[in-house]
């Protein structure tokens, strides 16, 4: 079980999200997000974990960066995951892995249909991971919209996946039973406000995965 929290914006919330159990810690590189940050900015983060001695996943998240943004961004800021969030093709899922072999490539489908199950599977053999979020016409991500989960409950792609949209302490026991997925992203269901985490929240967060236990960093 991996648990991503996602739209961190500060060195002391990155640490002490860590060191709560998380195995990913997301950062946000789409311009238009409230969440965003520059890519200096996520360095400070990132040496500021590795000083701390914290040892975590750090994922860049991107929608339809150019590869040349990405690798500089990821090197920079010291990522070993890139997060795709946008309209990225299996071409360039394949372009992306072969230019940056080091990096760890998820592929996030933002799902209205079922047909974007289906277009979802197709990714699985060129990404190393899939993430399921929820469609807003006017927003990419950190909406805190839910998917509809019972059309989710024989999704069994070929590579493993993560559930995302508006997951929250109070609602991912039910997810995880009802879905069992490799891992879990949250974002705005532990915050206070964009990119403001609430740390209470994210302890009882953790508190309720405990049944989950060991959470694997493994993806
Ligand atoms: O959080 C954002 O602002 C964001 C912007 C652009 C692309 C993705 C973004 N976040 C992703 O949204 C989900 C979590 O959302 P929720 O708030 O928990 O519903 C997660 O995958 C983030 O990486």
């Amino acid at each position: 079980m991996r648990v991503k929290i996602c739209g961190i914006t500060q060195s002391e919330q990155a640490i002490a999200i860590a060191r709560h159990g998380a195995t990913h810690l997301g950062f946000i590189c789409v311009p238009q997000s409230p969440r965003y940050l520059t890519p200096a900015a996520i360095a400070e983060i990132t040496n500021a974990l590795d000083a701390a001695g914290v040892v975590t996943k750090t994922v860049g998240v991107f929608a339809d960066a150019t590869l040349e943004e990405m690798g500089a961004i990821a090197r920079q800021a010291n990522l070993s995951h890139i997060q795709l969030h946008g309209q990225e093709s299996l071409e360039q899922c394949q372009q992306l892995l072969a230019e940056i072999p080091s990096i760890f490539l998820i592929k996030a489908i933002r799902v209205r249909t079922a047909a974007d199950l289906v277009l979802a599977e197709t990714y699985a053999p060129y990404v190393d991971a899939l993430l399921l979020d929820a469609y807003h016409p006017d927003q990419l991500g950190g909406t805190g919209l839910t998917l509809d989960w019972d059309a989710l409950v024989s999704f069994r792609p070929t590579c493993p996946w993560m559930l995302a949209g508006g997951l929250t302490p109070e609602n991912v026991s039910t997810a995880l039973s009802t879905l069992g997925p490799d891992g879990i992203d949250l974002s705005s269901g532990v915050e206070h406000q964009p990119g403001v985490k609430d740390l209470a929240l994210v302890r009882h967060l953790f508190e309720q995965l405990r049944p989950w236990l060991p959470i694997s960093a493994e993806l």
